[in-house]
């Protein structure tokens, strides 16, 4: 049995890297056999899993070492049958909260080591220009654009290196609350159309938590098949900020202003394009194009 471990040693900071110094030298004691795949630039995840497949037998064991957006991105080049483990190694690490994983590097190994399989429910996302899967959230519209503006800002670098990393979306999110047009949606769940003229937040959850930590869904689960649907039409900026106490607690659902629906399908079309963050990594969904999201089965070792 070998353990191919696939490693972004940039995640959370260095946290990556630093997960496996901790874990070779513990895997090297005790003689399990591993290999070491690391990525050394963005966008080699889908190589590294193809040379995984290539020498991997069944018996062996597939680690992803990372933050939400590695384990995004390789779940991505996965074929649907091949079951993995997952040491959390993010920044946000919302993914790993979900399923309450374990986040120390030995512990978390040792779960997976003698762990079981788990079913977990996550999102297969379709339209003309965006198809793929998502652990997390596919979000559109603010959330997309806290997460663009906190990807690029330096604000984040800082933080994380001060392990304040997760404020770094709240901060930013305050600025993009002020500028943030709103946009006009439909969505379509079963045979029902809901038009809003005011989109503001619009985000599509397989669990609770998005931004590291925040509970925008407190009552969602990968561990059943519906995605929960949280939407925010444009109110005054006093309105809005006078929610985000209740935003902080996940106690925000119970307020009219929140549209949540929860189904195992939604699709949704905009009338102008706009940013959409899916697991934290941003790309466009152009006016017109029709984004249907519904959910697939996957097995994780914890
Ligand atoms: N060697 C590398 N150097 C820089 N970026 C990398 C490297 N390897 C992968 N990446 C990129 O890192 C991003 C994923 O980072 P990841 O989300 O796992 O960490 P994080 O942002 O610290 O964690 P979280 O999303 O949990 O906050 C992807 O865009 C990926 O392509």
């Amino acid at each position: 049995m070998t353990y191919y471990l696939l490693a972004n040693p940039n995640s959370g900071a260095g946290k990556g890297a630093r997960t496996f110094e901790i874990l070779i030298p513990y895997l090297e004691k005790n003689n399990y056999d591993y290999r070491l795949f690391k990525t050394n630039a963005p966008g080699e995840e889908g190589d590294l899993v193809k040379q995984i497949l290539e020498l991997k037998v069944a018996e062996d064991h597939l680690v992803i070492i990372g933050g939400d957006g590695t384990i995004s991105l390789v779940i991505n080049e996965l074929p649907e049958e091949e079951a993995f483990s997952y040491i959390p190694s993010g920044s946000g690490n919302d993914f790993a909260r979900s399923l309450n994983l374990i986040l120390d590097p030995i512990e978390s190994f040792e779960a997976a080591r003698s762990g079981m399989n788990h079913e977990i429910f996550i999102m297969n996302y379709q339209s003309k220009g965006l198809n793929g899967y998502a652990l997390n959230n596919i979000g559109i519209g603010l959330d997309a654009a806290i997460v663009q503006a906190a990807n690029e800002g330096k604000l984040k670098q800082f933080l994380n290196k001060l392990k304040l990393g997760s404020f770094s979306y709240i901060l930013t999110a305050l600025h993009v609350l002020i500028t943030k047009k709103a946009f006009p949606s439909l969505i379509e769940i079963e045979n029902q159309q809901i038009s809003l003229e005011k989109t503001f937040l619009m985000t599509f959850t397989k669990h609770p938590y998005f931004g590291g930590g925040v509970k925008i869904s407190p009552e969602a689960s990968n561990q059943n098949a519906d995605i929960h649907l949280v939407e925010y039409s444009k109110h005054s900026l006093f309105r809005t900020f006078s929610l985000i106490p209740s935003v902080l607690r996940g106690t925000h659902l119970k307020h009219p202003l929140f549209l949540h629906r929860v189904n195992p399908d939604f699709s949704v079309e905009l009338a102008e394009s706009q940013p959409v963050q899916i697991d934290g990594e941003i790309h466009h969904l152009a006016a017109g194009d029709r984004l249907s999201i519904s959910t697939e089965k996957r097995m994780i070792v914890y």
